[in-house]
């Protein structure tokens, strides 16, 4: 007996050891060893009480064998009426959880197919996702994948996005790796699928540090980047030796942007030349390089000082609203940076926002520019983004065109590392004047 006594602690002490030594020696094998098994039985066992404690479960007639009721003694039995059934087959009410598909393992957690009850759509299950991820005691439970009928749950054991180590540079054309998505996957911007980008977010929210990686992503690229930086050129400057052309005065801004417009327009021609409806169509030999517009603090380029520059103003959202309309078959691609993007910025700015499809949004102060940045999409993210804490710089929300969205965070690329990936691929900068002579001439009167 005494040496049973000392048997079970000494073994249970072993275990905790062990498992202790075996999660930080391999955590993926022990996880899919031994902490997702045990997470299976319990998301298993315990999902009819947390599906009816989040308001998911349904009420249903079913047949079953009732046990007799307890009689009530004492001083209670006065106030409670005493049901005197006796055992017996029949049709109570009885509560059904929505039911569970396999739990399959992914690398930070799982994920679920479930079922929906009839009359349930998505938005129960996103209104529900908070008390899912504290029931299951995990970071968050996300509702991913919907399909009629189905949904699956995608659980998070830990924030992916407190630590993100990746290299920007994917190797492919016109791709960069800015950073994580909240489901330990990647985060891909891949400007052949989404031409033109929005990072917007309030002062401190890391919208020059996604920039700085996206520069590092492309430096080592065969592509033109282009700078507009009327912060009098203290964002852009130091990555000069990379850039094709920088304009930091409203003058040199409308200039390029009137050469970048003649540039499309040229490749326009081009295409129409060799009968194709793109650049990618055309042979390798006759393709013109990809250029990559990068523009910090769009609203500098709208504000006007007097009734003198309304002009130049009016004629610089005409020359963005057409590179964003053409550049897309062009490969003329659009990086837009900005606090907020809004209609009170001045005419043309609506149409210049819904032009781009690719839209980052950061933490934000008001909840109008979350709406704003990301549009009609699912209110679950408007919510995440103006849930973005300050001591996460970085952190944003990202929405593809096809109406997904993901908590993301940029890796930190500090100014030194993106102004080394400039100096080091300098060599590959084409000239702004071989690029723009390239082509047969034919330039717009932006200017
Ligand atoms: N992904 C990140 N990881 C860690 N720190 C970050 C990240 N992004 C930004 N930061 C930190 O947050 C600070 C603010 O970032 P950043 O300058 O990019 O913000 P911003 O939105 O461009 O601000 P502003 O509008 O004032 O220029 C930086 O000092 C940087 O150190």
């Amino acid at each position: 007996m005494n040496n049973l006594a000392l048997l079970i602690p000494a073994l249970a002490a072993l275990v905790a050891v062990g498992s202790w030594v075996w999660r930080h020696w391999h955590p993926a094998s022990f996880w899919y060893g031994a902490g997702y098994p045990f997470r299976l039985a319990l998301v298993y066992l315990t999902w009819a009480h947390v599906a009816a404690g989040c308001g998911l479960s349904r009420t249903r007639r079913r047949w079953r064998w009732t046990l007799d009721a307890v009689p009530v003694a004492g001083s209670a039995a006065r106030s409670v009426t005493v049901a005197t059934c006796k055992r017996r087959w029949r049709r109570v009410d009885v509560e059904r959880a929505p039911r569970l598909g396999w739990l399959r393992p992914t690398r930070l957690g799982w994920r679920v197919r479930v079922r929906l009850h009839d009359g349930q759509v998505p938005a129960d299950y996103e209104r529900a996702a908070e008390g899912i991820a504290h029931a299951w005691r995990v970071h968050s439970v996300r509702v991913a994948d919907v399909r009629p009928g189905q949904i699956t749950l995608w659980a998070t054991m830990r924030d992916p996005l407190t630590e993100v180590r990746v290299n920007p540079d994917t190797g492919r054309l016109l791709t960069v790796r800015p950073g994580k998505l909240d489901n330990g996957s990647d985060w891909i911007i891949d400007f052949r699928t989404v031409p033109h980008w929005l990072n917007a977010g309030a002062t401190q929210s890391g919208k020059s540090n996604l920039a700085n990686a996206i520069i590092k992503g492309l430096a080592p690229q065969p592509v033109a980047l282009v700078g507009f930086d009327l912060k009098g050129g203290v964002e852009f400057t130091p990555y000069a030796p990379r850039l094709s052309a920088l304009a930091t005065t409203r003058p040199e801004c409308l200039a390029l942007l009137g050469d970048l417009v003649g540039e499309v327009e040229a490749r326009m021609a081009l295409c129409r030349v060799h009968g194709v409806r793109n650049v990618w169509h055309l042979p390798d030999h006759l393709r013109p390089v990809p250029v990559v517009v990068l523009v910090d603090e769009v609203a500098e380029l709208f504000l006007m000082a007097d009734r003198a520059e309304k002009d130049q103003v009016a004629k610089t959202g005409t020359a963005l609203l057409r590179l964003a309309q053409l550049g897309r078959a062009f490969a003329v691609h659009l990086v837009i940076c900005g606090q907020r993007i809004g209609s009170d910025l001045g005419p043309g700015v609506t149409a210049l926002r819904s032009q781009l499809s690719g839209r980052i949004c950061h933490r934000v102060n008001d909840p109008e520019t979350a709406t704003m940045t990301l549009g009609d999409l699912d209110p679950a993210a408007l919510d995440a983004a103006r849930t973005i804490p300050a001591q996460m710089p970085g952190v944003c929300i990202v929405a593809g065109q096809d109406g997904t969205w993901h908590r993301a965070r940029s890796v930190y690329v500090p100014e030194h590392e993106a102004e080394h990936a400039a100096h080091t691929y300098a060599h590959l900068t084409p000239s702004w004047a071989d690029l723009t002579s390239s082509l047969p001439a034919v330039r717009p009167a932006v200017a």
